[in-house]
Order: structure tokens, then C-alpha cells, then sequence
């Protein structure tokens, strides 16, 4: 077997997917689940994501090989904490948070400079949380960056249980992926927020709503995800975010000068090229050049 146990802190969408994909590779002896709530952790074993689980972090991880955490960023530092106590000087211990330079700094504060933390980010997921929206092949074919970029047999450990349920590993710097994320993912979760807000203040959102077109379906898709989730994501990497949206301003700065001076010309220009950058974006990583069904 290539893994011998494996705990999972936090059985949600993105642990609860995980397990769910382990224990269908067949490749681990024993998956199991770690979670704040009885109930969650219950649902979990019924719906076949953990073999066995507890709500005692340090009892979880107790003969792991390797630790997976799972938790909202915001919740990361204290779950560490919680699990210090049975965690192994050899147990290699990795992460799903969207942002990954706080997440490196808390691991080293709490474990240690020599523990074999290796951060990680699997770039795959969507709107829904919570146990009941595991999917079993959430992973397959999508990217997941490991940081940092040092090579190491702790992260090749990590490296192998992401290509285990089907994803293609990338490596990079922590500092590297906050930036990317910010621009890739947090600066659209916050402009999808702040939309379907825009909207909802309106006096007769209500009765507009029956009209929201397929733009706004597919632009607000995202603004129902989880807001703690997205408040922790907002706070841990703040300097690069607050960097995309000053250069989001600037660019609906630049459409409402265009609009209100009723300049044509600059307006086509900037559809023009949006629509060449938009249409220039490689297809993604589980998907060939024929099936961009975004
Ligand atoms: N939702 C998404 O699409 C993606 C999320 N991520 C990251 O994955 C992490 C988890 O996100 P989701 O699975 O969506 O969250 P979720 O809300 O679906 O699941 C989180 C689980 O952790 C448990 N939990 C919370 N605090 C805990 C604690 N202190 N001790 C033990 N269990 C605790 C909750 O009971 C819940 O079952 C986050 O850090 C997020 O940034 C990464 C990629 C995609
Ligand atoms: O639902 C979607 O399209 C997402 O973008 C999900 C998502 C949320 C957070 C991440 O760190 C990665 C992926």
C-alpha cells in the first residue's frame, strides 16, 4: 500500500472529497476523519469518506503518516495546535487553504522549524460546503500547487497522495501563490460579492430577480460560497487583494470615464481587448482545446 493511515482534520467539501477519493484509490489502509462536529463525522462514515473518525485532533492523528488539514484558513493555527500532541517528529503534515504564505508561517510558529510541513492547495471546488457536498471526483485532472518550491521527501510524500486522486501537481513559493490567487480566484470571489450586492440593494431586486440573465448567473455563481471561508481567505492575504482591486478600480475607473464622456471609440477598444484576453485563456487543466464549457 502506498499509504499506510492518513487523517483528514475538517470533513467538509474539500477534506470530505479527499477522503472519498482516497478510500476509492484502495491505496491507503485506513483513512481517518477528524472534525469539530459528532454529526458531520457520523454523516462522514455513513457516506463512506472516512473509515473511522473522532472529534479529538490529537487522538486523530495518532500513527498518521501523513496529516491533512482542511479547515478554514482562520482555523488552521488552532487545529495544529490541537493535534500537536500526537503527531510524530517523522509525520508529514500538509494543507488545503486558498492562501498559503500565513499558513507556512503558523506552521513553523507551531511545530517548528524542522517539521515537515508542506503547504497545499488543490485548485478545485466549488460553491457548495459542508459534508453533504463531497464529491468523489472533485479532483480529477485539476491542478494542485505545493508550496514551497525546495524539493523534499516530505513533499514528494504530499506530491503523491494529490496524483493518488487524480491531480497534476505544481510547485511554487508561498509568496508566488498568494499573488496568483489573489488575481485568479480572491479578486473574483470579492467582485461576485460585491455584484450580487450592487443588485440586491436595489429597491425592486426582488422583482428583477426572475430577470437575472445567464451573465449574472454565471458571474454571482460564486457569491454563494461560504463567508467564512471567504472572510478568512480576505484576511490572511490581504496586501496581495487589496493590490488587484486598486487595479480593478482603476479599470472601472477607466469603463465609467468612457461611458460618461460617451467615447465609442474607447469603448470597443476595451471590449476588444477584453474579449482577446478572454478568448486567449488556455483551456483548463482536465480540459482539452474542444470542451471550454465555461
Ligand atoms: N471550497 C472550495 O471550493 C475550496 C476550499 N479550499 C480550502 O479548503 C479549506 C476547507 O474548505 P471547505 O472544505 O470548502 O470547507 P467546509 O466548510 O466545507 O468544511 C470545513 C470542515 O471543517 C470543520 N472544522 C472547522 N473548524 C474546525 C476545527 N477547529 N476543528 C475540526 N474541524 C473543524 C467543519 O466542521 C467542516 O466540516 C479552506 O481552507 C479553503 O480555503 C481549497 C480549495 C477549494
Ligand atoms: O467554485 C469555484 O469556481 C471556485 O473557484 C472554488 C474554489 C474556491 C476556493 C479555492 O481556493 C479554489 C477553488
Amino acid at each position: 500500500m502506498p499509504f499506510r493511515r492518513i487523517t483528514i482534520i475538517g470533513l467538509g467539501l474539500i477534506g470530505g472529497s479527499l477522503g472519498l477519493a482516497l478510500r476509492r484509490s484502495g491505496a491507503v489502509e485506513e483513512v481517518v476523519g477528524v472534525d469539530q462536529s459528532a454529526a458531520v463525522l457520523e454523516r462522514a462514515r455513513e457516506r463512506g469518506l472516512i473509515d473511522r473518525g473522532t472529534t479529538d485532533p490529537a487522538a486523530g492523528v495518532r500513527d498518521a503518516e501523513l496529516v491533512v488539514a482542511a479547515v478554514p484558513v482562520g482555523c488552521f493555527r488552532g487545529v495544529l495546535e490541537a493535534a500537536r500532541g500526537g503527531l510524530e517528529r517523522d509525520t508529514v503534515v500538509t494543507d488545503v487553504g486558498s492562501v498559503k504564505g500565513p499558513v507556512h508561517a503558523e506552521a513553523e510558529a507551531v511545530l517548528g522549524a524542522d517539521a515537515l510541513f508542506v503547504g497545499g492547495h488543490p485548485l478545485a471546488g466549488t460553491e457548495d460546503s459542508g459534508v453533504e457536498a463531497a464529491l468523489d471526483r472533485l479532483f480529477d485532472g485539476a491542478l494542485c500547487i505545493l508550496t514551497p518550491a525546495s524539493d523534499t521527501p516530505a513533499r514528494d510524500r504530499v506530491k503523491a497522495l494529490w496524483e493518488l486522486v487524480g491531480c497534476q501537481v505544481v510547485t511554487m513559493d508561498a509568496e508566488a501563490h498568494d499573488r496568483i490567487l489573489a488575481a485568479t480566484s480572491h479578486l473574483p470571489h470579492m467582485l461576485a460579492f460585491s455584484l450580487i450586492r450592487t443588485f440586491g440593494e436595489l429597491d425592486d431586486s426582488d422583482r428583477l430577480a426572475q430577470f437575472a440573465a445567464g451573465g449574472f448567473r454565471d458571474l454571482t455563481r460564486i457569491a454563494g460560497s461560504d463567508p467564512v471561508m471567504w472572510r478568512d481567505i480576505a484576511l490572511a492575504n490581504s496586501g496581495p487583494l487589496l493590490e488587484m482591486i486598486d487595479r480593478f478600480e482603476d479599470r472601472l475607473s477607466e469603463l465609467r470615464r468612457a461611458i460618461a464622456a460617451g467615447d465609442g471609440p474607447a469603448l470597443q477598444a476595451f471590449f476588444g481587448e477584453a474579449r482577446t484576453l478572454r478568448r486567449g485563456l488556455p483551456p483548463r487543466a482536465h480540459e482539452d482545446e474542444d470542451n471550454d464549457d465555461d
